[in-house]
């Protein structure tokens, strides 16, 4: 549905994006991590052509490119990014505004009211913007994109300003948009909270992609355990080669390789270690972005 290949982007000699190629598909949520200034908005822009790369190609539904003006209203037919919150108009209401977006991309504003109601925006949907606190309008402008319906929507902070009640809201919205086949592009620095929907995460790091970690594969299984640097230097034991030491607290031992019985010897080792608390899983988001990011 969508291929990037071979991204490059510039601001004057800064390389911002080098050589970057990706290939997402329809249903899929593609959480896209990295610190600030990184280049996940500038990836955005690319995608959705506000920025023209230095090099490479941006290619929809296997042939489709920005080549032409009549090609570029057939891809931004498909692709919806999230609204800005300070391009909202105080003197509108929340549902003029949903309507504008179902009217641009849609043709249509019959799925509005359910798009609130799943929202519980009803309460303050039809009231000017200019009495909305930041969470309203942030959710207004969920509400629009989701008011746009479109099979690719590309959505930078999307749980900005909102409160645990409302981001478990709008993940669950989420959720249901991803079943219903949209390619969701999701950059956020709310991390723990993309391992609820994300069908993968991108870290971005020195213009390109550096790790690309599927939520959905449950055998990269690891036994976790928080020790000191200390603690880690003079373990008693040799540990496997491939083990991790993440942000000079988490000893993660890859189990995948491991019989049962393997497993075990590592678990009573690592006990021995008491207070720490041992657990067996996948690394989450957090986990990796520490691994990648921890300056030390
Ligand atoms: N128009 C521009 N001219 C020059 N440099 C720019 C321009 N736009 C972005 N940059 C630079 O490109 C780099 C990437 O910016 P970008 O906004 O893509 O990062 P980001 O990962 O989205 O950051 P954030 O998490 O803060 O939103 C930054 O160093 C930024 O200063």
């Amino acid at each position: 549905m969508l291929k990037l290949e071979n991204i490059t982007v510039k601001y004057k000699d800064k390389v911002v994006l080098e050589n970057l190629s990706l290939e997402a598909k329809s249903g899929e949520i593609i959480g896209l991590v990295a610190p600030n200034g990184t280049g996940k908005t500038t990836l955005f822009n690319v995608i959705s052509n506000f920025l023209k790369p230095n090099k490479g190609n941006v290619t929809f539904n296997g042939d489709l490119q920005y080549k032409t003006e009549g090609k570029e209203i057939a891809i931004h037919k498909q692709l919806a990014t999230f609204p800005d919150q300070g391009d909202l108009f105080e003197e509108l209401s929340g549902v003029d505004h949903m309507k504008l977006y179902a009217n641009m991309w849609k043709g249509t504003t019959k799925h509005v009211k359910e798009i609130y109601e799943q929202l519980q925006m009803e309460r303050y949907v039809k009231k000017k913007v200019k009495t909305y606190s930041l969470g309203m309008r942030q959710r207004l402008c969920f509400a629009m994109i989701a008011a746009a319906d479109t099979p690719i929507m590309l959505m930078d902070e999307v749980m900005n300003g909102l409160d645990v009640a409302n981001v478990s809201l709008i993940s669950k919205k989420l959720m249901h948009m991803k079943q219903e086949g949209k390619l969701i592009f999701v950059a956020s620095h709310l991390l723990s909270n993309l391992d609820l929907y994300a069908d993968r995460v991108l870290y971005l790091k020195g213009g390109d992609i550096i790790h690309q970690q599927v939520l959905t594969d449950t055998t990269d299984e690891y036994l976790k355990v928080d020790l000191t640097p200390d603690q880690y230097e003079n373990l008693a034991y040799t540990l496997p080669e491939d083990h991790l030491f993440i942000a000079n607290h988490l000893c993660c031992i890859p189990i995948k390789n491991m019989t049962e019985e393997e497993q075990k010897e590592w678990v009573i080792k690592l006990s021995a270690y008491k207070g720490k608390e041992l657990t067996i899983g996948p690394l989450g988001t957090a986990e990796y972005y520490e691994k990648y990011y921890h300056e030390f």
